[in-house]
């Protein structure tokens, strides 16, 4: 898959999601300070990362902050993303299942090497549920968004 990376700093696990990111075989457009150059204010380059997925440009988005709430906020004023600030496995599993969720947000304060790992695997093993009334949640929520 394509994926968006984006980060406010290099800080905790933020390295080392690009390397778990590729060695699970997908390719990553990054922005914030994964991206010397690019600006790296959470609220910027996290709605980046989220609107190359509202565009198309990327399947899903991971974008990070020290708390992880700057980034989920950020990405969910992008048209058509539904960010989840996932701290556990079950949590992204269930993010990704049951909230159809397009951006992963992460905290670098939370988030150890070990669990990230754990939350990736969960992430990316887990798909949106077909359940009627798993996608009449997610058909509101784009009623509400426009
Ligand atoms: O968690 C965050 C936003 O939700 C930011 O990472 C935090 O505000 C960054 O602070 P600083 O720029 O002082 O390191």
């Amino acid at each position: 898959m394509r994926l968006s990376l984006a980060s406010d700093s290099l800080d905790g696990v933020a390295a080392r999601l690009v390397a778990e990111v590729q060695r699970r075989g997908h390719s990553v457009t990054l922005y914030g300070a994964l991206a010397p150059g690019g600006r790296a204010d959470w609220a910027w380059c996290c709605s980046a990362a989220a609107k190359d997925v509202s565009s198309g440009q990327s399947d899903l988005a991971i974008v990070c902050c020290w708390t992880g709430t700057g980034a989920s906020i950020a990405a969910n004023k992008i048209a058509g993303v539904r960010a989840a600030l996932c701290v556990d496995a079950a949590t992204a599993a269930g993010a990704r299942r049951w909230n159809d969720a397009n951006v992963l947000a992460l905290s670098l304060r939370l988030t150890s090497d070990r669990l990230l790992e754990e939350i990736l695997d969960a992430w990316f093993a887990a798909a949106p549920s077909a359940d009627d009334e798993d996608l009449a949640n997610i058909a509101h929520l784009a009623h509400l968004e426009s």
